[in-house]
């Protein structure tokens, strides 16, 4: 489980998160939703050690991860996806994945991946992994094809196989379904399910979609303002008037929630 406590985030003169407090369950699929600048990808980095709080605790399954840095948290078993997908455009797909496992103690996993004859059996087995990964985001059809040529929705599943690629416990998806097809959007949809059923994953997403929330979570988080307005069901949500007010001041959005 994740926790944050009391967080606060400052830009400057802007304070973007304004003790936030929130939890995210383990082996849930939670929703962060809210209005634009709501701070919720600031949550995010807070979480995933990009941005160092000015206040307040975030807690991995109770344990202080605050003083963390993003590569410890990630060994820690936290895994993130970026609203514009963080590709190497110039590497194929397999080769995508096969960057982004975790190298062994002490060495830098592109070492191991491009010095061949140096690290063959580690090279080996994040091969494997990453024709695992292929093969369960049914990418195979592009695997060697250089991921700065992929589609918008290819290039969101690359990011997810990325993330998978360091067996992680909980993968934080930030907009992982915005501006995809429907067929992809639901390929999409049907994966992460399957990894919250079958292996356990935790995850936490920021979505605008709400149907696409409902669709996947069982819990949903809504921030305002920087902190956290209110939390429950998507039904729950939905119908809070706090919730529609915060983001559209009751007027003329308001069939979109
Ligand atoms: N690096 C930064 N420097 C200065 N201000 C920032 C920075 N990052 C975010 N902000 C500001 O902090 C506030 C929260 O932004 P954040 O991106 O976290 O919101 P959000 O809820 O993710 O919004 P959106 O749904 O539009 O992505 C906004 O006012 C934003 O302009």
């Amino acid at each position: 489980m994740i926790e944050l406590d009391k967080i606060c985030v400052d830009f400057g003169g802007l304070r973007a998160i304004d003790h936030a407090s929130f939890k995210i369950g383990a082996g849930r699929i939670t929703g962060l939703i809210g209005p634009n600048g709501a701070g919720k990808t600031t949550a995010f980095n807070v979480i995933a050690g990009a941005i160092r709080p000015s206040a307040g605790r975030v807690l991995l399954d109770g344990k202080d991860i605050t003083a963390l840095k993003p590569h410890q948290r990630a060994k820690a078993g936290l895994a993130r996806t970026f609203q514009i997908p963080h590709e190497f455009g110039h590497l194929s797909v397999l080769e995508n994945l096969m960057a982004s496992a975790s190298a062994p103690e002490g060495e830098n996993v592109f070492n191991v991946i491009f010095r061949r004859g140096h690290y063959q059996a580690e090279e080996q087995e994040i091969y494997e992994t990453a024709r695992d990964t292929v093969r369960l985001l049914e990418l195979d059809h592009v695997i060697d094809e250089k991921a700065g040529n992929l589609s918008g929705g290819q290039k969101k599943l690359v990011e997810l196989g990325r993330a998978l690629m360091r067996n992680p416990k909980i993968i934080l998806l930030d907009e992982i379904g915005a501006g995809i097809n429907r067929t992809l959007l639901s390929k999409l949809a049907d994966k992460i399910l399957m990894l919250n059923r079958e292996r356990g994953l935790t995850f936490c997403l920021i979505e605008h979609d709400l149907d696409y929330v409902s669709k996947l979570c069982d819990h949903v988080l809504v921030m305002a303002q920087g902190t956290l307005l209110t939390e429950g069901s998507v039904e729950d949500v939905r119908n809070d008037e706090r919730v529609i007010e915060a983001y559209f001041g009751g007027g003329k959005y308001e069939a979109q929630l």
